[in-house]
């Protein structure tokens, strides 16, 4: 698992030591950690003594660090250069920098092989339109790329895209969410003895192990039934396409059976691609979650369909996730009763079903979420989770995986090759899989349950994006791959 914390709360961990008078000696630890992966990646491309190293120096601490690192640099024979872009800079970075042979120009070298940005850190504020930056240098971003925000990952403006960012004391969340991940490049971090002041991380991310836990392999006494059935309410005479990629997403990823519920073109379908799977038009049966919404639409029998699947939960407490047309169904009577019964109900939307939720179901929310949810997808799931007490995964380059608690994890796996019809319906059946697994895994939070399904739909995407493009009806196979390679 990977924490990552605020800018405010890495500041604020700062802050005691600042006042012990340590300041100068934790830029000096950032800088000489920068200068150290500067060095390393330098020699991976050549001689690091007579390469031009430049840094771009911001008016802020930020600025400091850059030009520390280029006086290090500089005493390992680096040509090291400072092109200031402000009216002031730091003083004894400077005097550093003067002191070990480095220089100051007033444009980028153009025999530079190398460019710190260190502009701005974390103590952006509001937008910022970057220097043009010559093609081909390679670019290390100082504690953040120049233009991210370093809470939420917003870039308000420009920014310099970073083949590799070097952050101080703690990942910080604006380098794991949206623009700002993209941004980062590579994230690596340099422990400056924070450590024991950070306070409580702000966002996690599952790594590989701690998803494939939640996909378990099944025991020697497992049984269909203890493996887990899931219970399918997807796909309609108009959309029977979406009940195949939910079924074929859950079979997949390892379950003890798919019970499917619907029209009788989609069972067709459905018993076509899976003969495995019980289909029947009614949610009788045995299903111990469910997964309703993908292609379902949003007429009357939509309606009466939905209804019987939270009746069927509420009154066996069984976990729900709803998405797609579910989203434009479900009421806060249905969220009410299924949260008494004590079922785990995960809404699984993209930033659109978002806010027309909170349109309908949490209008006190709704003032300014449409530009909410773009600029801070975290805050946006996180507010959405308290007010409707559901875990809400949200969809999009990153995927936002929040708890009524606040308790929110990120994953970054996919790319936007995913942005094709028919992938969500695959995620919706994974956090299926993921929810009837009651007695698996070693996450027990749905939350985490639900980011392990983003972590394997996000896997299975760039295993599959990697052999070109593809539709939704391809993940399945690369999702049984991604747990067989364990
Ligand atoms: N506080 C500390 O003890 C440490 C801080 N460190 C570094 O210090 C950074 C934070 O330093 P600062 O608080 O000085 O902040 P920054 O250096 O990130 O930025 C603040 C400066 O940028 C200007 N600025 C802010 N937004 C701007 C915008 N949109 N356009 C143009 N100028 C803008 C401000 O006027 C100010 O001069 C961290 O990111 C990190 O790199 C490290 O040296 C580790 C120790
Ligand atoms: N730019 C992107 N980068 C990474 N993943 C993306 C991107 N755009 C979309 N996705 C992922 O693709 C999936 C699309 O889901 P959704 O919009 O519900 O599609 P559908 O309703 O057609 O099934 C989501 O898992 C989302 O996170």
């Amino acid at each position: 698992m990977i924490h990552a914390y605020t800018g405010a709360a890495v500041r604020a961990a700062e802050s005691p030591l600042l006042r012990a008078g340590q300041g100068a000696a934790l830029m000096r630890r950032a800088a000489w950690g920068l200068a150290r992966v500067v060095v390393r990646e330098l020699r991976s491309h050549g001689p690091v003594a007579g390469a031009t190293v430049t840094a771009l120096v911001g008016t802020g601490n930020n600025g400091g660090d850059a030009l520390w690192a280029l006086a290090f640099l500089r005493r390992r024979g680096v040509n090291a250069v400072a092109v200031p872009t402000g009216e002031r800079i730091h003083e004894a970075g400077l005097a550093a920098l003067r002191r070990a042979g480095g220089r100051v120009a007033d444009q980028i070298p153009v025999d530079a092989v190398m460019l710190i940005d260190g502009v701005l850190g974390t103590g952006a504020r509001g937008g910022w339109e970057p220097p043009l930056v010559p093609a081909g240098i390679t670019v290390v971003a100082c504690d953040l790329p120049s233009g991210v925000d370093a809470e939420t990952g917003h870039v308000a403006g420009g920014v310099i895209p970073a083949d590799l960012t070097v952050t101080f004391g703690a990942l910080k969340t604006g380098l794991v969410v949206g623009a700002g991940a993209q941004a980062a490049g590579r994230v690596e971090v340099v422990d400056i003895g924070l450590g024991t002041y950070l306070e409580e991380s702000d966002v996690s991310s599952l790594e590989r192990d701690d998803a494939l836990a939640v996909f378990a392999q099944p025991a020697w006494d497992d049984h269909k039934y203890s493996r887990g059935v899931l219970g399918v309410c997807a796909g309609s005479e108009q959309y029977p396409g979406a009940a195949v990629l939910v079924c074929s997403s859950a079979l997949a990823s390892g379950l003890g059976m798919v019970q499917y519920a619907g029209p009788r073109r989609a069972a067709d379908l459905v018993l076509t691609a899976h003969p495995e799977v019980v289909a029947g038009s009614g949610v009788e049966g045995k299903a111990q979650a469910w997964v309703a919404g993908p292609g379902l639409g949003s007429d009357d029998d939509a309606r009466s369909r939905l209804a019987a699947v939270v009746d069927a939960c509420v009154d066996g407490g069984l976990p729900l996730v709803l998405d797609a047309s579910a989203l434009g169904l479900v009421t806060l009577d249905h969220l009410s009763r299924l949260r008494s019964a004590g079922c785990e109900v995960v809404l699984t939307p993209h930033q659109g079903e978002l806010v027309k939720l909170v349109d309908r179901l949490a209008p006190h929310l709704a003032g300014g979420f449409a530009d909410l949810v773009k600029a801070d997808p975290v805050a946006a799931a996180r507010r959405t989770a308290g007010a409707l007490g559901v875990v809400v995964l949200l969809k999009g380059s990153t995927t936002v995986s929040a708890a009524p608690g606040g308790r929110t994890l990120v994953q970054n796996e996919g790319g936007p090759e995913l942005a094709t019809a028919g992938t969500g319906d695959c995620l919706a059946g994974l956090v299926g899989s993921t929810l009837v697994r009651t007695q698996h895994g070693g996450l027990s939070a749905t939350v985490e349950k639900a980011a392990a399904a983003a972590w394997l739909h996000g896997t299975a995407g760039s295993t599959t994006a990697s052999g070109g493009p593809f539709g939704a009806s391809s993940l399945a196979s690369a999702v049984r791959h991604a747990l067989t390679d364990r």
